[in-house]
């Protein structure tokens, strides 16, 4: 990296230049922003400089939440809005300019929108979106407001469906030009990369593999292994949903071992070097989304999930907005004996009754007889299980399941959440008219362990190793490989123009060599070979067989 992370907001005005400035710092709404301009104000002050503040919330429009909402479809639909469209401009009527104070004194214009004013200094201050959710989940001000509407408690799905596009897309706007990149993480001392640094760091991270920052997140299904096998530290009881890598939340940290480090959004990788990142035609197709996820499903030692489908492509485009849908898969990492996967409709389900008994399962807390709808397929380790958008499925208890889908991961369309209640009696959302609107009802009977249930198909081979297929569908634009290594063997590979991602899914691990360096991936960590990488090594480490589950675009 060239260039340095510093600590502190000292550091980081002394690096300002001399005469009167106007320095905006623009943002996420998530953010403590006064602390923030109360802690650089002094900074300011401390170096001898005069400061005046102006907060950019008081500019937006009074009906500025209204004015970037996406609208309900339907109309009063409670749990989802299509994706906004708006841009940060349109918090505002009028974008406000400042006036430069004499001398050497400093404007600083803080808030989201702030680069906006016409900035002679433009800084970047950002909060992993994780921390957002958790705010706005528990109700925590001033973190947990949506954009523009600053002191009012949050609510989700404005925030996943409104806040998020809007902001992410004013974040990448600015991401070519920003001088100075702010990790507000540690509120009162904030880690910061200049400008050209942050952009010279992401240049270097998409020549080489790339790992992003893991976390676990608990839900009221999640289970114990990450917390056992791994050492997570369970946020609220258990190590449900680990964020291995979905793109729209993952970070990377950067800075040296040992000194600050500065959490910079993956999505830079993607936004500042599509082609590079991606590759040419997976761009052309997909634009700056990064278009598959791996997390992980952790119900070992807790419960079933949800019993739910994702939306199928044109209704996901149409009623969501998203360009692309959520298919997924499942691969069984590990599992306790007589664990479960649901998958596909049995032979007779009947959609009509389904829905009845999902009704009444709602109406009068009656337990919905699942197994007569839904297959039930014992869960084996090394096995993947393919979910196409609409194919009803849930993890069993019991399970680490390793999730190789699309990169939309925010459209859960629950049928049955097992009656599970929370600590105030309140059940989760389900929003099962989504559901059934989804259900593919074509795939059900023989034909789910048939084309959903694969058998392995070696693709190539050599000394100690083979690659197999072991999950493809015509309908999905990515396939899931599985590289089988022997003790110390070594695979060749290659991106052909278009990224990896790999998992170390059995065995110690794999040392990822490139022509520029080399990596240590451990059991259960996932990197990502970024397109521009060409050609690779993977190279079994420790004395078990290694298995890497792979996967990549295969129909951009
Ligand atoms: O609705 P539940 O039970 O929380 O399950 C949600 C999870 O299910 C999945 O769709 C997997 O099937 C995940 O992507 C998602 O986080």
């Amino acid at each position: 990296m060239e260039g340095r992370v510093v600590a502190g907001w000292p550091a980081a005005v002394a690096a300002l230049p001399a005469g009167p400035l106007v320095l905006s710092v623009d943002g996420p709404a998530a953010l403590d922003w006064a602390s923030l301009a109360e802690g650089l104000s002094a900074a300011v002050r401390a170096a001898g400089r005069e400061v005046r503040t102006v907060d950019v919330r008081h500019h937006h429009e009074p009906t500025a939440a209204d004015r970037i909402a996406g609208r309900p479809v339907p109309a009063d639909d409670p749990f989802f809005t299509p994706l906004s469209e708006a841009q940060v401009r349109d918090l505002f009527s009028v974008v406000p300019r400042a006036d430069r104070l004499p001398g050497d004194g400093i404007v600083v214009v803080f808030g989201p929108g702030a680069g906006l004013c016409e900035p002679d200094v433009l800084w970047y201050a950002d909060l992993p979106k994780r921390y957002a959710e958790a705010a706005v989940a528990h109700g925590r001000l001033p973190v947990g407001a949506n954009l523009g509407r600053p002191g009012r408690p949050g609510e989700l799905v404005r925030l996943f469906y409104t806040d998020w596009p809007v902001l992410d897309r004013h974040r990448d706007a600015l991401a070519a030009r920003v001088d100075r990149w702010i990790d507000t993480q540690d509120p009162s001392t904030p880690t910061s990369l200049d400008g050209p640094a942050l952009r010279s760091t992401v240049e270097h991270l998409v020549r080489g593999p790339v790992r992003t920052r893991p976390y676990f997140n608990s839900t009221p299904w999640g289970g114990q292994w990450a917390a056992s096998e791994l050492g997570f530290t369970p946020q609220a009881g258990n190590t449900a949903l680990g964020y291995e890598l979905i793109a729209p939340e993952a970070g990377v940290l950067v800075g040296d071992t040992g000194g600050p480090r500065v959490e910079i959004p993956f999505q830079l990788l993607c936004v500042l070097h599509p082609k590079a990142m991606l590759g040419e035609e997976v761009h052309r197709a997909f634009g700056t989304s990064f278009p598959i996820r791996f997390d992980y499903l952790d119900t070992v030692g807790g419960g079933n999930l949800s019993l739910h489908c994702h939306p199928q492509e044109q209704y996901m485009r149409d009623v969501f907005g998203w360009p692309y849908t959520q298919h997924e898969t499942y691969y069984v990492t590990a599992c306790e004996p007589g664990a479960q996967i649901l998958l596909g409709l049995t032979e007779h389900a009947d959609p009509d009754v389904m829905r009845r008994q999902v009704e009444d399962a709602v109406a009068h807390g009656t337990p919905v007889p699942v197994e007569d709808h839904v297959q039930i397929h014992p869960a084996t380790v090394g096995q993947l299980f393919m979910i196409p958008a609409g194919t009803p499925h849930a993890s069993g208890a019991g399970n680490l399941v390793l999730e190789v889908s699309a990169t939309p991961y925010l459209y859960s369309l629950r049928f049955y959440d097992w009656l599970r209640k929370d600590a105030a009696g309140a059940s989760r959302p389900l929003p099962y008219a989504h559901g059934f609107a989804n259900l593919d009802t074509t795939r059900r009977g023989e034909d789910v362990p048939k084309d959903l249930i694969q058998q392995p198909r070696t693709l190539r081979a050599g000394e100690g190793w083979r690659e197999e297929v072991i999950g493809a569908l015509p309908e999905m634009f990515y396939a899931v490989h599985r590289l089988i290594v022997a003790p110390e063997a070594v695979v060749a590979d290659d991106t052909a123009g278009r990224f990896h991602i790999l998992n170390v899914a059995a065995g110690r691990g794999a040392v990822i060599e490139t022509e520029t360096g080399s990596h240590f991936l451990a059991f259960a960590e996932t990197i990502t070979v970024p397109a521009a990488v060409g050609p690779y090594r993977i190279r079994a480490v420790g004395g078990d067989e290694v298995h890497v589950v792979k996967a990549l675009v295969v129909r951009p």
